[in-house]
């Protein structure tokens, strides 16, 4: 018989991901045993779920099991499953390139994390790969589900691999790990079935160990809450969470009604995404019936929930139900309102027990709630009420709550303010608090570009409308004593000589300004930046201008209406200057307008600016 083999060469980036198993995550050699099993676990998940509807299966009666055998005397670590095995093609595709999408930037990240935290490398999943870990050779022997010949693939993890003929294997796949000199103890049966029984008691199909059952198999999400202790909570939520840390949050619950749901939460202490691991994938598995069909689903919570871990079982759903059409199944579609739903009345309640706690939730996921605002209208009030952010009334540092500022709110107002600002003490030294402090209302800071973004798609909360600061239409209801004392204020400046200013300023200004009014809000600054259109606010535009700059369409914004305040020194002044002097009116006006654009946080052009700037600071100290 002639043995048909072939040799192929690894894939570049495989290569480099090789060369850091080997050389640099020696340390963390037991994680090769937790990787091998989780992947004969998922073969084992997948055939089960393939078998439901699959009408001619081989070797159907195999066992669904894992095994384990050492060998002492000739240093080989062997692991067997029964699941759907690999076709040829198959041990070529898999076992030579890495899934993962932006394979680069992922193995940067993991270069860099083996530099300084090996610990950290359960969170990339190095998968397959880390047999060469603990192997100086390793060998795959598999066989498809589908009854085609089976075959093996062979390498020592340097530069390529074999793969030849072999007759006569049952279903699945046998890896057959040469042991390196160095790690020959996971040869001996107490070191591997303690690293067994560390990471792996939840895997849902028999592990034997030289023949031994080592788990119990068990659905725990499927148990009554009060007989689970917190250790196996924890256990659970590292084994499905892949993850070294404890879980911030859980939630475990069931229903009956309408739809049967059992599920096991876990909100992860990081924000691996932030921290700049890249994107995550869902961390949620969707089973039924305890039979997983949906492994990271990205089906069963909107994508902005994707930092939570674990599972989610429906008896509901058709267990024959195909991967790709669980996204359009109506029933899935229900049962996703139902728990995202769920999980954000959790997070309510939460952070009614324990403020401070939840806080900590807010600071790291926080960033996840904004998303889920600006792209899901039907969790709007949901979220809404999750949302903080600091406020002319809160601590600094201290973000409070939507459902807080309506508390605290004058029974006669009728809308929530906000303004956007890099930081507390430049929104506090800019123009467009002065009147919610003189007036006493409270003001909600938004610090981060999306803020505004979040806070405009939510609209209203509780009936009451959010509105931005820097609208051009802000209207704020006046005493009777209020409007007098404008008036008494006003007639500072007669109103012809007003309108003439008014005109100049908008000749003056064309270029910038749509429109320049009175203002019946500055208290001390002499203008600020306003927003005629009451959809955009100047932190957004700012937002957009900036990707219209990247993609290089140029920095377009909107005009804006430029507020004059009567009563300041300096525009009084300028009136008299505009007819006395006007090139000198013209370099303060521009200014002026240059300076309420900054406190808008807009963009000027720097070198006009300091240019006229050195001009008018001449003019000052000639006196
Ligand atoms: N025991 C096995 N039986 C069948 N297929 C397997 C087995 N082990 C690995 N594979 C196949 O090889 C692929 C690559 O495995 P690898 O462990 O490198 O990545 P992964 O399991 O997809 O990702 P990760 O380990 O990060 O979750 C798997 O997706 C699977 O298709």
């Amino acid at each position: 018989m002639t043995v048909k083999t072939t040799t192929h060469e690894f894939q570049a980036e495989t290569k480099k991901l090789l060369d850091i198993v080997i050389n640099s995550l020696y340390t963390e050699r037991d994680v090769f045993i937790r990787e091998l099993i989780s992947n004969a676990a998922d073969a084992l998940e997948k055939f089960r779920h393939e078998s439901i509807t699959a009408t001619d299966v081989f070797d159907a009666h195999v066992p669904l099991e894992i095994n384990i055998s050492l060998d002492d005397k000739n240093h080989t670590f062997t692991i067997t499953d029964t699941g759907i095995g690999m076709t040829r093609h198959e041990l070529e595709a898999n076992l030579g390139t890495i899934a993962h999408s932006g394979s680069n930037t992922f193995l940067s990240q993991l270069a860099e994390a083996a530099k300084k935290d090996v610990s950290l490398i359960g969170q990339f999943g190095v998968g397959f790969y880390a047999a060469f870990m603990a192997g100086s050779r390793v060998l795959v022997q598999s066989r498809s589900w589908d009854g085609s010949e089976g075959h093996e693939w062979a390498s020592d993890g340097t530069g390529s691999f074999t793969i030849s003929e072999m007759p006569g294997l049952h279903r699945g796949t046998r890896i057959i790990v040469d042991l390196k000199e160095d790690a020959h103890d996971y040869a001996q049966k107490w070191k591997v079935e303690s690293i067994i029984k560390q990471y792996s008691s939840f895997v849902s199909f028999p592990i034997k160990l030289e023949g031994e059952i080592v788990n119990t198999v068990q659905a725990l999400w499927t148990r009554n809450k009060a007989e689970i202790s917190e250790q196996e909570y924890v256990d659970f939520y590292k084994f499905v969470g892949n993850a070294i840390d404890e879980p911030m949050y859980r939630l475990h619950f069931s229903a009956d009604a309408p739809l049967a749901i059992n599920a096991l939460l876990f909100v992860p202490k990081e924000n691996f995404e932030v921290m700049g691991f890249g994107r995550m994938e869902s961390g949620v598995n969707l089973y039924c019936q305890r039979i997983l069909i949906d492994q990271h689903s990205e089906n069963i919570l909107p994508e902005w929930l994707r930092f939570l871990k674990g599972v989610v079982d429906s008896e509901d759903l058709p267990l024959n139900i195909s991967r790709q059409a669980l996204q359009d199944n109506a029933l899935v579609g229900k049962l996703r309102r139902v728990i995202t739903k769920r999980f954000l009345k959790y997070l309510e309640e939460e952070a009614k027990r324990d403020a401070d706690a939840y806080l900590g939730f807010w600071k790291t996921f926080g960033i996840f709630l904004k998303e889920g605002a600006t792209s899901s209208f039907e969790y709007r009030n949901d979220l809404g009420k999750l949302l903080r952010f600091e406020s002319s009334k809160s601590e600094a540092g201290k973000p409070v709550g939507l459902a807080d500022y309506l508390l605290r709110m004058n029974p006669d107002q009728q809308e929530i303010y906000y303004i956007n600002g890099t930081s507390r003490a430049a929104i506090e030294a800019g123009p467009y608090v002065e009147m919610f402090r003189k007036k006493d209302i409270e003001i909600i800071y938004t610090m981060e570009p999306i803020d505004d973004f979040v806070l405009s798609h939510l609209g209203e909360f509780e009936g009451k409308k959010l509105v931005s600061a820097d609208r051009a239409d802000l209207a704020i209801p006046e005493t009777e004593e209020e409007k007098k004392a404008e008036e008494d204020q006003e007639a500072g400046l007669d109103s012809t000589r007003t309108e003439a200013l008014l005109a100049w300023l908008k000749q003056t200004l064309a270029d910038g300004v749509q429109d320049v009014i009175v203002s019946k809000r500055l208290v001390d600054a002499p203008a600020m930046i306003v927003n005629p259109d009451s959809h955009m606010t100047s932190s957004m535009q700012r937002v957009l201008a900036a990707s219209r700059f990247e993609k290089g369409l140029g920095l377009e914004t909107s005009k804006k209406n430029l507020e004059i305040n009567l009563r300041n020194p300096l525009i009084k002044r300028l009136a008299d200057l505009q007819e006395s002097d006007e090139e000198f009116a013209v370099d303060v006006a521009r200014q002026i307008y240059d300076n309420a654009m900054i406190q808008a946080g807009l963009v000027v052009d720097p070198l006009v600016m300091v240019d006229r700037n050195y001009k008018i600071l001449k003019r000052a100290v000639q006196g």
